[in-house]
């Protein structure tokens, strides 16, 4: 926006220079300052008020480049004999349109722009400062400067890819940043994230959740007796369990090594039991063999429903200490804090 302004006023400045040694009438200034005065206000308005934040394109800077482009042929039609330095200003215009807009935008950008200055240099064409001698010439002129813009649709088309690409690899860095690498599940940072979340709404609404730690039993047994690789597939294959027997509103994230976390929203501490030991049968009843002959995996459970004023800390401290309360008691099972 400033960056607009000020060229408003080095073009007018210019122009007005020209007027000084005669070569352009002194309206030339006057009109362009006017209009950009006028155009400089409207955008700064729309911006400073917050109402452009309605529209796709906040800054207005495709409405900015559009409104230099309509002052700058009409700068060609007042003065046409310095009809270069409004030919290098589309330049510049066009350079950051290739960079702005999409390709097909950019692309009609300069199809209309070419057609709208072969109008204006065809009714100007007697008094171009540009030898210009037969219709010739003329249309070679027009072509040369229209091409010369039209190189700006190559590297818009390079921009854009790389826009493409580059958010391509943001989208799969933000997936990286949330997912755990094994088990595709949530990782701890943004399970964490859910369950701060989730306890600030609580707070508000007063609706209760609840939160499970669920933990692999003897699982350096199973790495140590079958590998890493088998004990990386049990892993995988119980977040897959978990994952089916939970509901779709659930949040499952891995918390530790062999350790899974819940978060189970709008659900008591009766509702959880249903459906922790409906995971914990499924665990324990899973055909392991084609793993490895005779595997058995269970997993032991530790769970605490929400009450007001619960922080992070405290909940998971109360799903841990029942989930040690399960382990000491002979694994396998549910405890409840
Ligand atoms: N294969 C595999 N093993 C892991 C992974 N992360 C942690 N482990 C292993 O999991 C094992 C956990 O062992 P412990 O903490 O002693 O627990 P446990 O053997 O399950 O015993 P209990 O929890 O008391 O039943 C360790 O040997 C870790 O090396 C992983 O991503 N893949």
């Amino acid at each position: 926006m400033a960056s607009g302004a000020g060229d408003a006023l080095l073009n007018s400045f210019i122009l007005l220079c020209f007027a000084v040694i005669g070569t352009i009438p002194y309206l030339v200034p006057v009109v362009v300052l006017a209009i950009a005065v006028v155009m400089n206000a409207v955008f700064a308005l729309l911006i400073g008020t917050g109402f452009s934040k309605r529209w796709s394109d906040p800054s207005l800077t495709g409405m900015q480049i559009f409104a230099g482009c309509v002052t700058t042929l009409l700068a060609i039609l007042l003065a046409p004999q310095i009809v270069y330095m409004f030919l290098l200003n589309l330049f510049v215009l066009l350079s950051f349109g290739s960079l702005y807009f999409s390709r097909q935008a950019f692309f009609l950008t300069w199809l209309l722009l070419s057609a709208c200055l072969g109008i204006c240099l065809w009714a100007v064409r007697d008094h171009l400062g540009i030898q210009v001698t037969n219709t010739a010439e003329w249309v070679l002129l027009w072509l040369v400067v229209v091409l010369s813009l039209g190189r700006f649709v190559n590297i818009n088309t390079k921009v854009s890819r790389l826009r493409a690409s580059l958010s391509e690899k943001n989208k799969a860095l933000a997936a990286q940043a949330t997912r755990d690498d094994l088990t595709g599940l949530w990782n701890r940072r943004k399970f964490m994230q859910s369950l701060q979340d989730e306890i600030e709404q609580a707070n508000r609404t007063g609706h209760r959740f609840t939160v499970a730690i669920i933990d692999v039993d003897h699982f350096k047994k199973i790495n140590d007796t079958f590998g890493h690789l088998t004990g990386d597939a049990v892993l995988k294959e119980i977040s897959q369990i978990l994952s089916d027997t939970c509901r779709s509103v659930d949040s499952i994230g891995r918390y530790g090594g062999e350790e899974f976390t819940l978060l189970m929203p709008d659900t008591k501490t009766a509702q959880a039991i249903v459906a922790l030991e409906r995971m914990r049968r499924m665990v324990e009843q899973h055909n392991w063999s084609h793993m490895a002959a005779g595997m058995r995996v269970t997993i032991s459970i530790g769970t605490v429903e929400w009450q007001p004023a619960y922080p992070l800390p405290l909940l998971l401290g109360k799903a841990d200490a029942a989930l040690y309360r399960a382990k000491a008691g002979g694994r396998n099972q549910l405890r409840v804090a």
